[in-house]
């Protein structure tokens, strides 16, 4: 259903605004620092007064982890946890004192999400109707069809691709993010594990290729030991984000920092 509150127009080429009324973030332009919260309701909560004193730009709900919380490690029908889910991100979106973007990441990705194609999409535009943007697994079916959906909501998307394995080839990773322009998202990332510094350093060229090709915001990460400098590079190699810790509390990938310490890299490499 078309909502009132569409997404405002890009401010130039190649930036992106996520967020709605007052909480706002741009991507595009200095590295946005992105802090993921998720867990049960008590676990929430207190992340999301965490969120008052730590310099992040952007928090991520990740819902999979709060419906994991529900149901577990079971497959489910969007019907019998929608309003649980909506209900919850409407409190992270009027708690939170940063834009929200939320994601189902499902086990297929490396979440804890267990939905077909269908559930998945629906949920996700039941999300995109209260966050200021959405995850979109560009390689669900239905992708497509969801990424306009989820702007009618007035959302915008990140559309992502996770390989928790390793790192695909160069050929591979340019068909990801072909895809993901082709579908419509307005920011495009990419997660991969890296097992060496061979694959890091892919990954920051197929991010400074997408983000020359496309002029769109992308994020490109290389996960674990191998990879945990592709988060510290900051826009002059492509990179519109990055995802960093709430001190104290776990992070939603191998690999990351906290958001100090990524602050304090970002403050010397973009200048402070
Ligand atoms: O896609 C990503 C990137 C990520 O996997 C990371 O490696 O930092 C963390 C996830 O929470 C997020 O949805």
């Amino acid at each position: 259903m078309p909502q009132s509150s569409a997404p405002d127009p890009d401010p130039a080429p190649g930036l992106i605004t996520i967020g709605r009324a007052a909480k706002k973030a741009s991507l595009g332009a200095r590295t946005q620092v992105i802090v993921p919260v998720g867990g049960d309701a008590a676990a929430l909560s207190g992340q999301v007064e965490a969120l008052a004193t730590c310099r992040a730009d952007i928090v991520e709900w990740r819902a999979d982890t709060f419906l994991a919380s529900l149901v577990g490690s079971h497959f489910v029908a969007a019907s019998e946890v929608e309003s649980d889910v909506v209900s919850m991100a409407r409190y992270v979106a009027d708690s939170s004192p940063l834009p929200v973007l939320a994601t189902i990441r499902t086990s297929v990705e490396g979440g804890e999400a267990y939905l077909d194609d269908e559930e998945y999409c629906a949920l996700v535009r039941a999300l995109a109707l209260v966050a200021g943007g959405v995850d979109v697994e560009i390689s669900r079916d239905g992708s497509s069809a969801l990424i306009e959906e989820a702007h009618e909501a007035g959302a915008i998307v990140v559309a992502s691709f996770h390989d928790f394995e390793g790192t695909p080839g160069d050929e591979q990773l340019a068909e990801v993010l072909a895809a993901m322009n082709y579908a419509g998202a307005d920011v495009l990332k990419f997660a991969c594990m890296a097992t060496s510094a061979t694959d890091a350093a892919r990954v920051l060229a197929a991010q400074a290729w997408a983000r020359e090709a496309y002029d769109r915001p992308v994020i490109g990460i290389a996960m674990g030991p191998n990879g945990a400098p592709t988060r510290l590079v900051g826009s002059a190699l492509g990179s519109a984000a990055t995802f960093a810790t709430l001190p104290g509390w776990e992070g939603s990938a191998p690999g990351q920092f906290t958001v100090e310490q990524v602050r304090a890299v970002l403050d010397i490499v973009e200048g402070g």
